[in-house]
């Protein structure tokens, strides 16, 4: 720039500053101050609001009764220590800090303020105190000793879900199931069905207390309705955890290990919930560290729909609306791309048995659209009407119940000693005898179903009580082990023999199990051998099909230390077919035994003689055989030697073709 060009904006800078003094002097000065007065005090409001501005808080509320396990969580999720926290505290335990999971993350990762809140009931003010400064809550619930506490653990769920500083802030609350690696712990969808169960009830006898009683804020649920979580204003999840205790085999705790991995990013999902970046960036983490698979860059453009329905809707079904792609700008294909990969992600943050669940699977089998099931319809699951049977000899069933479906081809034989656990004695072998062979007997059963009385147990093995020295003992003066003969009958009876398992199928009840051909479990069920625990074994059946059917490694594992394992456990490891809510089991097993139904018998027969014939060896293939002599004596071919006999001639095979 020139001197002359400096000149001219010199002149023209103070024309400026000139109009500009001239501009206020001719404002009135009231209208002067009045400006300046709105100016400042915008931006004093300004500073004041971002002064009073509520930080988001970070607090997360760990809570549920006392004994549910919360102390133990508290350690794992500060310092991944498996802290034995078994004794009830009766203060708060509240620190900041990172989560465990994240202390290797690089980056700027934000503490977390984690209280965990004693659930004994005089404690209930403290909570009190940190609800209203909750960012989420944790509800933790002990799946093994849920059915004892399940009311108790419903009111005070109740009690804080009708707070008003819970419904207002609409505070999330994830329900967490505890110590599910344990065998006897319920599944989270039980847990979360008789919460709900409980729940009605109590809107029922709560709104039935005098006003003066009431201490809920808020109502729950619709009226008129069953109660749900999904109905309240709070967003409800359901995870499970393993924060147990005392805990001590290498394989328990490396078990623990991959729940504690998925209770922290369970964790993280409910921390992350005020913080979308968070959210997407577990996602992409547990992908990269767990699934061994590179983060997933596109994200960076979708997470916005990924994160959106992860807090409105079960993490496993993770709908992603076209709706909702196009708002986030992203094409259907990358939309059901990302969907995939969130429903991945959920199949490794839930226990992989809950998705293998029966009633998905047999609803697949029957539920294609093509001709034949067109033709056939969906099979029914309906529980038909049992009427009582009785067998040739007139005589009553004492421990046993046997029934037949009126109007279709399925026999139910109970063992009928619950005080027992359904323990078998020889008097109870002998009526499973009879029974057994009366439905062999009868053409118009086609399948039959074995169970047990109540829901507690399938069946115990040999009652350990009539036990003597050479076998079980009751009416008769010498022993028996007749259940040998039981479990032969059964792999050579020439119709399918389903096994239904509620509860307990331990020692020998056990190996009956083993011995059917399918068996459909309840989540309740329980399995395991328990021979060198009292002192015997089977070396027979027992031994040589579990081999078959879990492999040598894990059938000595099974009867060298008689440990238990949970009905998903044995899913898992090829001993049941498929397992069910206890509540569906009955419906379940009969639509198995309806699909059946539907297929050729002599087929059926055949492949069951087929795939015992090479465990059972001679007697496999003379089962096999018979089934071929029983064909073959149908034939004309096999009617011509007969009759030529009957009628003292040479018989004529030359008419019947040599097959290739
Ligand atoms: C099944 C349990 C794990 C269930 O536990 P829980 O729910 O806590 O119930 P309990 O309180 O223990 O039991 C309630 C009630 O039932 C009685 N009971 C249960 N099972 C048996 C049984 N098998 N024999 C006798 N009594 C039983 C129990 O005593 C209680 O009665 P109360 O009067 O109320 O006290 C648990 O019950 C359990 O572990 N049971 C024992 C399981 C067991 O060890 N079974 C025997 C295995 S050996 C076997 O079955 C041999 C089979 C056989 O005949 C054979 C086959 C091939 C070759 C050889 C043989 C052979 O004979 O050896």
């Amino acid at each position: 720039m020139d001197e002359k060009n400096l000149e001219n904006l010199k002149i023209q800078l103070q024309q400026l500053h000139n109009d500009a003094h001239e501009f206020v002097q001719s404002i009135p000065p009231t209208q002067l101050y009045s400006a300046i007065g709105v100016f400042i005090f915008t931006i004093w409001f300004f500073l004041i609001i971002r002064l009073f501005k509520r930080r988001a808080s970070n607090t997360i509320v760990l809570t549920g009764l006392s004994g549910s396990g919360k102390t133990v969580l508290f350690y794992q999720l500060r310092d991944g220590s498996s802290h034995q926290g078994t004794v009830t505290s009766m203060e708060p335990n509240e620190e900041t800090f990172v989560l465990h999971s994240e202390t290797t993350k690089k980056g700027k990762v934000k503490p977390v303020h984690i209280v965990d809140v004693p659930g004994h009931s005089r404690l209930k003010p403290k909570l009190d105190e940190f609800l209203p400064h909750a960012a989420g809550i944790v509800f933790v619930v002990d799946a093994v000793e849920f059915l004892p506490n399940v009311r108790a653990a419903s009111e005070y769920l109740y009690d804080i879900l009708t707070k008003a500083s819970v419904v207002k802030r609409k505070i999330p609350l994830l329900l967490l199931c505890n110590k599910v690696d344990k065998v006897t712990a319920h599944t989270k969808d039980f847990i979360r069905k008789q919460l709900e169960k409980e729940i009605d009830k109590l809107r029922a006898s709560r709104t039935a207390l005098s006003s003066a009683d009431i201490a809920n804020e808020y109502s729950l649920g619709v009226p008129g309705e069953a109660f749900a979580f999904h109905q309240c204003v709070n967003k409800i999840s359901v995870a499970e955890a393993s924060g147990s205790t005392g805990v001590k085999s290498a394989e328990m705790r490396a078990r623990r290990a991959k729940f504690n991995r998925t209770d922290n990013i369970l964790m993280y999902h409910l921390i992350s919930s005020f913080s979308n970046y968070r959210i997407f960036m577990a996602i992409v983490y547990y992908h990269w560290q767990y699934c061994n698979l590179a983060p997933i860059t596109y994200f960076n453009k979708s997470y916005l729909i990924c994160y959106t329905p992860f807090f409105h809707f079960p993490i496993s079904t993770l709908p992603i609306s076209p709706t909702e792609s196009s708002m986030a700008g992203i094409s259907a294909e990358a939309a059901k791309a990302v969907h995939r990969r969130m429903f991945a992600v959920s199949r490794h943050l839930i226990p992989e048995s809950n998705h293998t669940h029966c009633l998905g699977m047999s609803a697949c089998s029957s539920g294609f659209d093509d001709t034949y099931h067109r033709v056939h319809g969906a099979v029914p699951a309906h529980i038909p009407p049992w009427k009582p049977a009785i067998d040739d000899s007139g005589k009553d069933f004492a421990d046993i119940i046997y029934e037949k479906a009126v109007g279709e081809g399925i026999a139910k034989i109970t063992i009928n000693r619950p005080e027992r656990r359904n323990a078998f004695r020889p008097e109870t072998v002998k009526e499973l005898i009879r029974a057994f062979n009366d439905a062999r007997d009868d053409n118009s059963i086609g399948v039959i179903i074995l169970t047990g009385k109540g829901t507690k147990a399938f069946c115990s093995g040999g009652d350990q009580a009539l036990r003597s020295k050479d076998g079980y003992v009751d009416y008769d003066n010498f022993g028996r082990l007749n259940v040998l003969d039981l479990q032969v009958q059964i792999r050579r009876l020439p119709k399918p023999v389903i096994a239904m398992v509620a509860g307990y199928a331990v020692g020998g009840g056990h190996v009956l199990q083993m011995v059917c051909d399918l068996t459909i479990a309840a989540d309740n069920a329980v399995f395991g051998q328990t021979g060198p625990k009292v002192g015997s074994f089977d070396a027979g059946y027992g031994a040589s099909i579990m081999s078959r059917l879990v492999g040598p490694k894990r059938a000595r594992e099974m009867w060298y230390m008689t440990r238990f394992y949970n009905a998903n456990e044995a899913e898992k490891m090829g001993l049941v077919n498929t397992v069910v809510p206890l509540e569906k089991l009955e419906e379940e097993t009969v639509k198995w035994c309806r699909e059946i139904l539907r297929n050729s018998p002599m087929a059926v027969r055949l492949c069951k003689a087929a795939i015992n014939a090479a465990d059972d060896g001679h007697a496999g293939l003379q089962q096999i055989g018979g089934d071929a002599t029983l064909l073959f004596y149908g034939t004309e071919e096999g009617n011509e030697g007969k009759d030529a006999y009957l009628e003292r001639r040479k018989p004529d095979f030359s008419k019947f073709p040599r097959l290739p």
